[in-house]
């Protein structure tokens, strides 16, 4: 027997979907390093641990990734692994987000118990997200539904809607997928209607960026299209200076050498919401963001996020 020599361990947060992420970086590294052992370092983060105000009005960016990263700062935990969502637009010195994983599907999903979409609620259902993103393009397209906070993991946001809190519920299909809970999505919303968030779908792994044997192994995780993508979509954000708590969709595609970049600014009750699109090669990707960020400014979205801030 071949005794297993380097160690990884993972921080991550306690919640199913986390845990999730972390077991299959576990799982994709063993499989591809025979000496490699991986132990999950599990943690709450602020983002757990205050449950009952909604998340824009906590603010501070990285509210789900602070803990994780001082782990790694501390040498508790060699990796991190995160929603792409949640995670920051900027990193600390001395980390770096080295990897991004395969995407799953981006799209959001709508899951009732008694409606098959969002066409078919009837006037005045309520809605539930905590998404600002999902909540102004659902006012945008149905100004007479009423969208109510729904904080929690995925297991607590469907029971609540199962106890009847709720006539529909929207999130991210990615992480009913994930969990095993794909046949609760009555209807997948298309990008066209609901605009993703940036990295929605995608699996990032943070490190140390001096910890060259670690960055080794993560290699053969990296998957480059998804890369290309959120790449993109990311820049835009971070020229919009909006974390994951603002009215912000970023979602981008790649066909051949091209990439295609799609970018939505709204106000939160979906009174105003302004979109854009950009296209070009797959190598100025970022720049590609920031061009479209740039177009959406021009359009007046820094006026519109301001007012978001403002209200929030
Ligand atoms: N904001 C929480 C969060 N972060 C990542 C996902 C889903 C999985 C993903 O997008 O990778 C979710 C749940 C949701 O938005 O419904």
């Amino acid at each position: 027997m071949t005794e297993k020599t380097k160690l990884v361990r993972i921080a991550t947060r306690k919640s199913a979907l986390a845990l999730w992420q972390a077991e299959f970086v576990k799982a994709q590294l063993e499989h591809f390093h025979d000496d490699v052992r991986v132990e999950l370092v599990p943690m709450s983060t602020q983002g757990d641990i205050i449950l009952d105000t909604p998340l824009a009005k906590i603010g501070g960016k990285g509210l789900f990734v602070k803990e994780l990263e001082q782990a790694m700062l501390d040498g508790r935990a060699d990796i991190a692994v995160h929603s792409m969502k949640d995670v920051p637009v900027e990193f600390p010195d001395d980390l770096e987000l080295h990897t991004i994983c395969e995407r799953e599907d981006p799209r959001d999903a709508f899951v009732s118990n008694n409606f098959v979409n969002i066409d078919t609620l009837p006037q005045g259902a309520i809605v539930g997200t905590s998404s600002l993103r999902r909540q102004c393009q659902i006012r945008a397209m149905r100004p007479d539904l009423e969208i109510r906070d729904l904080r929690g993991n995925v297991n607590t946001r469907l029971a609540k809607l199962d106890s009847g809190q709720y006539d529909a519920i929207i999130l991210a299909a990615a992480g009913l997928i994930r969990l095993e809970m794909g046949e609760r999505i009555r209807d997948f919303i298309e990008p066209e209607v609901s605009l993703p968030a940036n990295g929605q779908g995608a699996v990032g792994i943070e490190c140390r960026i001096d910890d060259t044997v670690t960055k080794a192994l993560l290699a053969p995780l990296e998957h480059n299209e998804t890369r290309i993508r959120v790449n993109a979509e990311r820049a835009m954000n971070r020229h919009l200076e909006g974390g994951c708590q603002v009215p912000i969709g970023a979602y981008a595609l790649v066909e051949g050498d091209q990439v295609h970049l799609r970018g939505l600014v709204g106000a939160i009750d979906g009174s105003e919401i302004l979109r854009d699109e950009i296209s070009g090669h797959v190598d100025d990707a970022e720049k590609l963001g920031v061009e479209l960020a740039k177009k959406l400014l021009a359009q007046g979205a820094d006026k519109v996020l301001a007012d978001v801030y403002r209200d929030a």
